[in-house]
């Protein structure tokens, strides 16, 4: 098994990956580096959250030269919170190196960038959008790039930036290295890497299913309309550290970041039409754990690493395969179980069949959880909660107290008492939601055919270090 060390990282990189806790390489890692450091195109293949970012960071740190100040590496993000993200994650693995990188990305002030970019970054993680109007402003110039990175490069071409991306390619020499990383290969990217890289390795970190076995995947088969009050008793039951529900429209994630808060959850949403600056305190808000409830539509579904998630709740079934992968994956990250949870109406229960097909996963069904599991669920919180502190100690402040009240009041019912006031109660404040717009399938997504073909590769390279899970 490689370590690190073994994989020729310089000892800067070395004791900042340590410095970041990460103490071997994930199999994506310890496959994609030593192509990358030799200056081979790629396209990378692995499951969500598995470390992707830096089996491309590493590299790139380790290439870039010092010497003319100008931009060597650009990469491409298909939303600006992963800009921001993977921009942090560079630095977090240069931070003792002499590069560093700058997120670039629209609803940004362009001047603020530009002044930015005064700062000579050697890297450059950007939206195609926003990197184009630094392209015709000439405040960026692409002639020195000697490596280009396209991250979610499937999703780009989705959001309908391909011909921004053959601009910026093209305005990139030709010897440049280009680099593809995804968690899922649809077919449009075959055809993208056949255009633009040359001669590329094909590394895939594929088990069989496309989706982490660390994550329980479970549905509940429900109508539209009672769809809200099972979510609430599912947040109520299972009290996620920190959970993402996705919804199918903006209108949608609005209506449902207003009704949680409307029952008392700490809960908000991020959408496209929100300002950057919004979204960005929403995000930062959610990675603090000052909410603990992310309604978003798909802008989080990619790439999005935020410690802690551990429940998923698709309130919407995604549109298609490819969706449902990167949504749940934003959970059970870097070895850390999850759980994600699809509530399913009747009408779209064939197309849950075909996400399972094409995942290769079995979804389970699960009851509709009634309103009084919902309470029994919330009393054995409440109760893990007291013994936790009685195990804890450092009670002797209360003793007193507690002696005084057990001499008036009987022991079952002041326990009762107590345990009342922790638990919460259901909140059954009333709530309106519009009905959920039809779920339309990409024409591409082929749910109607009885084979579904996938159009994934078929894995070549299995994982050889099942140590990293
Ligand atoms: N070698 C490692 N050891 C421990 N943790 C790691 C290692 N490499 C990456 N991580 C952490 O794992 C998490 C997931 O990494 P990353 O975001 O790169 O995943 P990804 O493969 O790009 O996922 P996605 O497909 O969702 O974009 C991050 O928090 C990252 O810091
Ligand atoms: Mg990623």
């Amino acid at each position: 098994m490689n370590t690190f060390k073994t994989l020729g990282i310089s000892d800067k990189i070395i004791r900042a990956l340590n410095e970041m806790g990460f103490e071997e390489p994930t199999p994506i890692q310890e496959q994609a580096i030593p192509v990358l450091t030799a200056g081979r195109d790629l396209i990378g293949q692995a499951q969500t959250g598995t470390g992707k970012t830096a089996a491309f960071g590493i590299p790139l740190f380790e290439k870039i030269i010092h010497g003319p100040e100008a931009v060597q590496a650009v990469v491409l993000t298909p939303t600006r919170e992963l800009a921001i993200q993977v921009a942090e994650e560079l630095n977090r693995i240069g931070q003792f190196t002499e590069a560093h990188a700058l997120p670039v990305y629209g609803g940004q002030d362009i001047l603020r960038q530009i002044k930015s970019l005064k700062r000579r970054p050697q890297i450059i993680v950007a939206t195609p959008g926003r990197l184009m109007d630094h392209m015709e402003r000439r405040t960026i110039r692409l002639g020195d790039i000697r490596t280009v990175i396209l991250d979610e490069a499937d999703e780009m071409l989705n959001m309908g930036f391909i011909d921004d991306i053959e601009k910026i390619l093209g305005a990139t020499p030709d010897e440049r290295q280009t680099i593809l990383f995804s968690a899922t290969m649809p077919r449009p990217i075959q055809n993208l890497a056949r255009r633009f890289l040359k001669n590329p390795a094909l590394i895939q970190i594929k088990a069989k299913e496309l989706t982490v076995p660390l994550i329980e995947q479970q549905y509940i088969e429900i109508q539209d309309n009672q769809k809200f009050d099972v979510l609430c008793r599912l947040l109520d039951m299972q009290a996620p550290e920190l959970s993402i529900v996705f919804g199918r429209t903006k209108r949608r994630v609005d209506e449902l970041a207003e009704a949680l808060k409307k029952r008392g959850y700490l809960a908000d949403g991020i959408h496209g039409d929100l300002t950057q600056g919004r979204r960005e305190i929403v995000l930062r808000q959610f990675r603090k754990g000052i909410i603990d409830i992310l309604v978003a539509t798909e802008v989080a579904a990619r790439g999005l690493d935020v410690t802690g998630v551990s429940h998923i709740y698709n309130f919407d079934i995604p549109q298609d395969p490819d969706s449902y992968v990167h949504r749940i994956g934003r959970t059970g990250r870097a070895g850390q179980a999850g759980l994600a949870l699809t509530l399913v109406s009747p009408r779209e229960l064939s197309h849950l069949r075909y996400i399972e097909q094409t995942t290769k996963r079995k979804i389970d069904r699960i009851p509709i959880p009634t309103a009084t599991e919902a309470v029994e669920g919330q009393q054995r919180l409440a109760v893990e909660k007291l013994l936790h502190q009685v195990q804890a100690g450092n009670l002797d402040q209360y003793k007193g107290r507690a002696k005084e009240l057990l001499a008036s009041v009987d022991s079952v019912s002041l326990l009762s008492a107590a345990l009342k006031l922790m638990t919460k109660e259901p909140d059954t404040t009333p709530v309106k939601l519009l009905a959920a717009t039809p779920l339309r399938v990409r024409s591409s997504g082929g749910h109607q055919r009885k084979q579904p073909k996938t159009g994934y590769f078929t894995p070549k390279t299995k994982s050889r270090n099942k140590s990293w899970k």
